[in-house]
This record gives structure tokens, C-alpha cells and sequence, in this order.
């Protein structure tokens, strides 16, 4: 397991090891022990999502669970590749306003842990592109919002997503307000 810090903090790069022979690999996508024995400590997960994006250029962002119900994700791409985007909305925070971005691919591997408190957004850089990803707690559509993926200055790779209606009616970034506050780490 491969794990590396991103400039945002809490959010991490981890990349599971793959064991190849000749019918392909073999991969643990997700052993609590494995990362807990390497000094990341995450929260248990409650909730697998998957979905898929047919065409490419399908943009799914930037959304948040407010709290009581704010929902960490660890995130993988299972078929395609994709371009997947946290910003830090916690109030407070040196790098409030912030995202990152990271190419996941099935190819690649890669999964991306974003805790509470920001924002998740993602872009299909290919056809039937599949994402999976692990969250910390329930949905809640009483809880749910997003906001505009273009008011962040975020370099999505694409100028005119296939979008849902919810993200198109999103509040720009400079319109709404965060529900999340930044807690020094202990
Ligand atoms: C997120 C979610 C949606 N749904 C339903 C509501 C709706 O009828 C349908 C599609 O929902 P959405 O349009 O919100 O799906 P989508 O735009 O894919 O929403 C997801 O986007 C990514 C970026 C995230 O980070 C997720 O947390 C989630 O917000 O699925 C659930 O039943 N459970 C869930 O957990």
C-alpha cells in the first residue's frame, strides 16, 4: 500500500498493491489493518456507492453532506478513468477555498480518501467510466447539497459537461455558505 499526503490536508493518495500472475491481479481494494498499521486511522465506513457515466466529459460535483450526516469517502474508479476533485470547505482552515485533483483510473489503481468537510466532485475522461466509493455515513437527502463545479477556478479538462439538474442549479461557491468548521488536529 502506497500512501501519500496531498497539499490538502487529510486528504490522501493511497494506491493498494496489486499481485499479477497470468489471469491478471489480485488486489485488497480496502484492509482497515493494513492502513491502521501504517498510521492512518480511517472512520468505519457505512455505505458503498457505485455508479456509472456513460459518456465522457459526465461531471458529477461538487457535493457535500452537511453535518449531522457529512460523509467521508474513499474513493476508486472501478472501469474507465476519471478526474476526481476535493475542495476544502472547512471554516478556518489555511487552505479553506483549496482543491485537489487526482487522475483514478483502473489502470492506476488509485483511491482518493477525502474526509468530511469538503466538497467531492468528479469528471469521466472516458466512455462507461465506473466509480466506487466507501462512505462514512448514510445518505440523507435532507442533508445533501452541491455546489457550481465552474466557481472554483477548479481545471476540470472540460468546458461544457454533461451535467444533472441539481448540479446546474448549484449556488456558486461565492454565494453559499459552508456548514463545516476546521479542527485543529489533536
Ligand atoms: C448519493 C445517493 C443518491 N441516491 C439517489 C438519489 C437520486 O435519485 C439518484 C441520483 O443521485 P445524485 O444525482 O445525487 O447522484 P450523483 O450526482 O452521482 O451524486 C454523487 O456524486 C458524487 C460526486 C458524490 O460525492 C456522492 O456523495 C453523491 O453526491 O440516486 C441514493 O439513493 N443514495 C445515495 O447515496
Amino acid at each position: 500500500m502506497q500512501i501519500e499526503p496531498t497539499p490538502l490536508s487529510g486528504v490522501l493518495i493511497l494506491t493498494p498493491a496489486r499481485h499479477g500472475d497470468a489471469r491478471g491481479f489480485f488486489s485488497e481494494s480496502w484492509n482497515r489493518k493494513t492502513l491502521t498499521d501504517a498510521g492512518v486511522d480511517l472512520p468505519d465506513f457505512v455505505q458503498d456507492n457505485h455508479s456509472l457515466s456513460s459518456q465522457v466529459g459526465t461531471l458529477r460535483g461538487l457535493h457535500y453532506q452537511s453535518p449531522p450526516h457529512a460523509q467521508g469517502k474513499l474513493v476508486r474508479c472501478g472501469r474507465g478513468r476519471l478526474f476526481d476533485v476535493a475542495v476544502d470547505v472547512r471554516r478556518g482552515s489555511p487552505t479553506y477555498g483549496q482543491w485537489f485533483g487526482a487522475e483514478l483510473s483502473f489502470q492506476n489503481g488509485r483511491q482518493l480518501w477525502i474526509p468530511a468537510g469538503f466538497l467531492h466532485g468528479f469528471v469521466t475522461r472516458e466512455a462507461d467510466t465506473e466509480i466506487v466509493y466507501k462512505c462514512t455515513d448514510h445518505y440523507d437527502k435532507a442533508s445533501d447539497g452541491a455546489v457550481a463545479w465552474d466557481s472554483l477556478g477548479i481545471d476540470w479538462g472540460v468546458s461544457e459537461p454533461l451535467l444533472s439538474d441539481k448540479d446546474r442549479a448549484a449556488p456558486a461557491f461565492g454565494d453559499w455558505t459552508s456548514p463545516f468548521s476546521f479542527e485543529e488536529p489533536a
